[in-house]
């Protein structure tokens, strides 16, 4: 199976802090690859080389075999790779669909101007995001709150509303930086069965930085593990149990 994203030797360095050095890791079409490691260890820059918010100091970024490293985050996004943040960046005052439709408009450049002229073309176009827009509310569990205000939602619902956000673009790859964290034990369930549906029954491929490790060892096919911006270990969720430096740099941190 050809790797959908292969990163190879990603280097960023921040004046004197070398954040990410040589870290290496593939993603394959239909996986859930998750990124752990001690806080401060480098695994949200390692997410913004790869996703275009920063430009990496050194490695290689391919991804549906085309090289990514120095291009914008918006256009990397068009090319199918998506992600969220640490923080909830939602459009707050707009309402739950509204979040929804943007989100396509962005992403599509659908072109503004032609709605001033109201054309049948257009208007089929917007049955289509609103369509989508649906579809997605309900499969999240967000239908009944598609006219709410978006900053009004519950945590673990504007953390469901920004999973939605992402798949209306229809990606190849979804980077989800710690979605578990705030969420109740509750929500943190949803959210696995969430993660693994889209994998299974829409085929896309997910990224994962988690803190939550019942959540990381229940979902991932595949798990990398960072420490001091190194590469420190890979592989399943059993080998990375059972390794002895992984429980070092673990049990180190506290
Ligand atoms: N824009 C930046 N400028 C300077 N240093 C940065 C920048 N972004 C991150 N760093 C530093 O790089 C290192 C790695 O940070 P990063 O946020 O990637 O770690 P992390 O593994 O995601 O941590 P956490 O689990 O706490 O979110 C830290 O020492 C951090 O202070």
């Amino acid at each position: 199976m050809t790797n959908l994203l292969e990163v190879k030797d990603l280097t960023m360095r921040f004046g004197g802090l070398l954040a990410v050095n040589g870290v290496s890791l593939s993603v394959k079409e239909k996986q859930i690859v998750s990124v752990i490691g001690p806080n401060g260890a480098g695994k949200t820059t390692v997410f913004n080389c790869i996703s275009g918010f920063y430009i990496p100091t050194g490695g290689d970024v391919v991804f549906q075999g085309r090289p990514m490293q120095g291009k914008p985050g918006h256009l990397i996004a068009r090319e199918g790779m998506v992600r969220t943040f640490q923080n909830v960046r939602l459009f707050k005052e707009m309402t739950v669909i509204e979040n929804l439709l943007v989100a396509q408009h962005m992403h599509a450049e659908h072109n503004l101007l032609k709605g001033f002229f109201l054309t049948p073309g257009y208007r089929k176009k917007e049955k289509e995001l609103m369509d989508r827009a649906a579809h997605w509310l309900d499969r999240v569990g967000l239908l009944e709150f598609a006219n709410r205000e978006a900053g009004n939602l519950a945590y673990g619902q504007q953390r469901r509303l920004e999973i939605a956000r992402c798949m209306v673009t229809e990606p190849k790859l979804l980077m989800l930086d710690e979605p578990a964290a705030g969420l109740n034990p509750n929500e943190t369930k949803e959210l696995d069965e969430l993660i693994m549906h889209l994998r299974d029954d829409h085929g896309v491929s997910v990224m994962l930085i988690e803190h939550d490790m019942g959540l990381v060892m229940g979902i991932s096919d595949h798990i990398v593990v960072i420490n001091q911006g190194a590469p420190l270990a890979s592989g399943t969720p059993a080998e990375i149990q059972a390794n002895p430096d992984v429980i070092k740099a673990y049990l180190g941190e506290d």
